[in-house]
């Protein structure tokens, strides 16, 4: 086993490993237990810095034949900001948790992406033992054995650098665990070069097998991690929603540039660092309810991999609580904002008025003493700055998705493109996108009823919604040709109230191509 983690019992096991004999390693670790004493009294006394200034060097050298192990600490937040984990850590957890669990012997479970397996990591205090082979080190430094403990700064001390503190300030500090690796000198090339890089690595890609995809929406939790009760702005539940672009109705040529366009921006790291943007995409879907915007974002995330933050826009109060609910999102996500147009007061109308409104001061009452604006203080301002200010940089690989049920009310500066990249327009549905329901809900490839229902839907506004409802068999006794009756006498229905006058009261959609889906090129 590599020594413990106390100085004391560290240096006098390191003794024993290089005199070999049980009396040295017995002197040794007197000397040791001594030494730690009199140091820590000569830190107290403030003579350390006379004691650095001359006979620092010595001493040093004194420690090393005592203690031969270096560390590298990785803390689990680092210098960069407290709000979110630092990457390294969450890679080396992943990587200990796959590579190394067969030799820790307590171990903690959390659940994994696969509902039958369990993804295992170390307990605090936990030690275990790691190699690298020679073939990876590409020197005699290969097989050689690291050590890895998981464990917290003792109370007290968690801003003390030795423990991976930063120094600064910070409210729930006491539970920041960190990991640290062990090693000797004489191998610190190979860990810097060759060890730590495969560490990552390897930690990235066993997070991406284990990635357990996450819905999100803003309510702040106090959540229980293995650092300890954090507060986070976001609660989130597993995100297993079924729509795919294979059961989402449109044109395929539509489908397929709006899959092209996502396939595009996965893989653009390297050309948005090229021209130098930000790795972030913004998507306006448009159209009336029912037309599958919220499906659409469901087979985006699906088709992409990503996680989704659906951010109820009411009950952010504040541009400062937008940005910090931005910031705690992760990369590989789509940031969702849906009725944007209900959600905040910030229509063509208003323009100026919204505008002008650019800081944070609550709305003030009426007259009555009644908040005039009881909904979010969130300006349009402080919403463009999240769609593309500095602060939406950070981290990357990012899609932000609006919806809304009525575009013309919307800002110009809100859509235009460089923010909303790409707009689609959800629209009703026609007899492309009815053939493909068809085929969806009943399996069917051609009916008698086809021609009847195309007609019908080039007359009737019927939204796609409606149509894959009508389809759906309420029975064990339908088929595919009563669903179809069914959907013919809604339709017909539907025309009969049109002549009448009854019409749906919902958007027009603007004149398009038979499939539900128009999409605006950039
Ligand atoms: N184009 C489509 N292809 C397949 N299913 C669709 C399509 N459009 C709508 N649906 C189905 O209709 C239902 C409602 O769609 P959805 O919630 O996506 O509509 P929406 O446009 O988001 O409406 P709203 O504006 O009211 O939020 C969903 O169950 C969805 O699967
Ligand atoms: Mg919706």
């Amino acid at each position: 086993m590599r020594p413990t983690t106390t100085t004391a019992t560290m240096e006098a096991s390191a003794s024993w490993m290089m005199w070999g004999g049980l009396n040295s390693g017995v002197v040794l670790s007197l000397i040791a237990v001594l030494w730690t004493v009199a140091w820590q009294n000569l830190q107290h006394l403030q003579l350390h810095h006379f004691f650095k200034r001359h006979v620092g060097r010595h001493a040093r050298r004194f420690a090393a034949l005592l203690d031969p192990y270096l560390s590298v600490t990785v803390a689990e937040y680092d210098g960069g900001g407290r709000m979110r984990r630092a990457e390294a850590y969450e890679e080396v957890k992943a990587y200990l948790a796959e590579a190394t669990t067969r030799d820790a012997r307590h171990l903690r479970a959390e659940g994994a992406k696969d509902a039958d397996r369990l993804v295992l990591s170390m307990v605090d205090g936990e030690e275990v033992a790691d190699v690298l082979l020679p073939e990876e080190a590409g020197d005699a430094a290969g097989g050689t054995v690291f050590w890895w403990a998981y464990s917290r700064p003792p109370p007290g001390q968690q801003q003390d650098r030795r423990w991976g503190g930063f120094g600064g300030g910070g409210g729930d500090q006491e539970n920041h665990r960190f990991y640290r690796l062990f090693f000797l000198d004489r191998h610190r090339d190979a860990v810097l070069n060759a060890y730590l890089p495969r560490v990552r690595r390897q930690g990235r890609a066993v997070m991406v097998r284990n990635r357990r995809r996450k819905l999100s929406t803003n309510i702040s939790t106090t959540q229980f991690t293995d650092g300890g009760f954090m507060r986070s702005s976001w609660t989130h539940v597993p995100f297993e929603h079924p729509k795919t672009f294979a059961t989402l109705a449109m044109d395929p040529a539509k489908k397929k540039e709006i899959v092209d366009d996502l396939d595009t921006f996965k893989n653009g790291k390297n050309y948005y660092a090229q021209i130098g943007k930000a790795w972030k995409r913004g998507y306006l879907l448009h159209g009336p309810p029912g037309t599958g915007k919220s499906a659409m974002i469901a087979a985006m995330a699906n088709h992409l991999d990503y996680d989704v933050y659906d951010i109820e826009l009411t009950s952010v109060h504040s541009n400062t609580e937008l940005r910090k609910l931005f910031i705690e999102t992760t990369s590989k996500s789509i940031i969702v904002i849906e009725d944007i147009d209900c959600s905040l007061d910030l229509t063509g109308a208003r323009t100026k008025k919204t505008d002008a409104v650019v800081d944070d001061k609550p709305t003030k009452p009426d007259g009555d003493g009644r908040k005039a604006d009881t909904s979010s203080k969130v300006t349009l301002s402080g919403l463009l700055n999240f769609i593309d200010g500095l602060w939406s940089a950070c981290g990357g690989e990012r899609i932000i998705v609006f919806t809304t049920n009525h575009l013309a009310k919307l800002d110009p500066a809100l859509i235009r493109r460089g923010r909303m990249d790409k707009h689609i327009e959800m629209s009703y549905c026609r007899a492309p996108a009815f053939q493909f329901l068809a085929r969806t809900y009943l399996g069917v490839e051609k009916h008698e009823l086809f021609d009847t229902v195309g007609a019908l839907l080039q007359e009737v506004d019927m939204t796609p919604a409606d149509v894959a409802e009508n389809l759906t068999p309420k029975s064990a006794d339908d088929d595919a040709d009563s669903c179809l009756r069914e959907l013919v006498a809604a339709l017909q229905k539907a025309k009969e109230d049109k002549a009448n006058g009854r019409g749906n009261d919902q958007q027009q959609p603007e004149e398009q191509d038979g499939g539900a889906v128009v999409v605006a090129q950039d």
